[in-house]
């Protein structure tokens, strides 16, 4: 199979759903079939904050929503553990400044799809050359689903690594909704990354599907 290539990334990252079991208001199993009815294209499971699981139940809960990806063809990766990731055989893991070294992550997962967050930069230039696929960026606007997110930069750090060269695929995170979502496009991310506009609305579907609307519109814009 080898790497996926970004051309191919650029498409399939355009609605990237994170979550984890403490993002969920309502039953996590029927809110991710709902986010890919509505047209969600990737899907990363973060399991991370107040009341995260771990251990057995983590990879048991794991396993159930790769199991769901798998039969809608999305994308699954594993956020932080590589470990888990490999376990259970995902797509590929997302991984933070904080975690283990780009380049040693990349050696561990093969070909499996590698991304990794990056504020600035300096940031975005050491992952490309350590072996990302795809770039987080973020947040971009205010958050309060990550405790320690940093500030928000706004759509301005997207055009800015743009304008410095940085081609791979990116995706802005962070405050993204249905409502701001066309401007990180527009601002040059292929796609977004949210979790509370799906993961805590009344309908994940009609929000999933709303999401994706206004980034095909603002895709076919440029
Ligand atoms: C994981 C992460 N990284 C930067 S902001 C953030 C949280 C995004 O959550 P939301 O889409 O609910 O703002
Ligand atoms: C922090 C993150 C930034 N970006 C993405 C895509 N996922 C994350 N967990
Ligand atoms: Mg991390």
């Amino acid at each position: 199979m080898g790497r996926i290539s970004a051309k191919q990334l650029q498409e399939q990252l355009r609605v990237y759903f994170i979550m984890g079991s403490n993002n969920c208001k309502k039953n996590p199993f029927d809110m991710l079939k709902e986010a890919i009815e509505g047209g969600i294209t990737f899907f990363q499971f973060r399991e991370k904050g107040q009341g995260a699981l771990s251990g057995v139940e983590k990879v048991a809960f794991a396993k159930e929503l790769q199991a769901i990806c798998q039969k809608y063809s999305i994308p699954f990766l594993v956020n932080d553990d590589v470990d888990l990731a490999l376990a259970l055989d995902a797509d590929g893991v997302h991984i933070g400044q904080e975690d283990e070294r780009a380049d040693i992550v990349r050696r561990k997962i093969g070909d499996k799809i590698l991304g990794v967050s990056a504020h600035n930069l300096e940031e975005a230039k050491r992952a490309i050359e350590q072996g990302a696929d795809y770039l987080g960026v973020g947040p971009i606007f205010p958050t309060n689903t990550k405790t320690d997110a940093k500030e928000a930069q706004g759509v301005e750090v997207l055009r800015h690594l743009r304008e410095h060269g940085i081609t791979i695929p990116i995706v802005g995170i962070g405050g993204i909704t249905v409502d701001n979502a066309k401007e990180v496009i527009r601002a040059g991310a292929d796609g977004v990354s949210v979790i509370s506009a799906i993961s805590l609305a009344n309908s994940p579907k009609e929000s999933a599907w709303r999401l994706a609307k206004a980034i095909d519109d603002a895709l076919h814009e440029k």
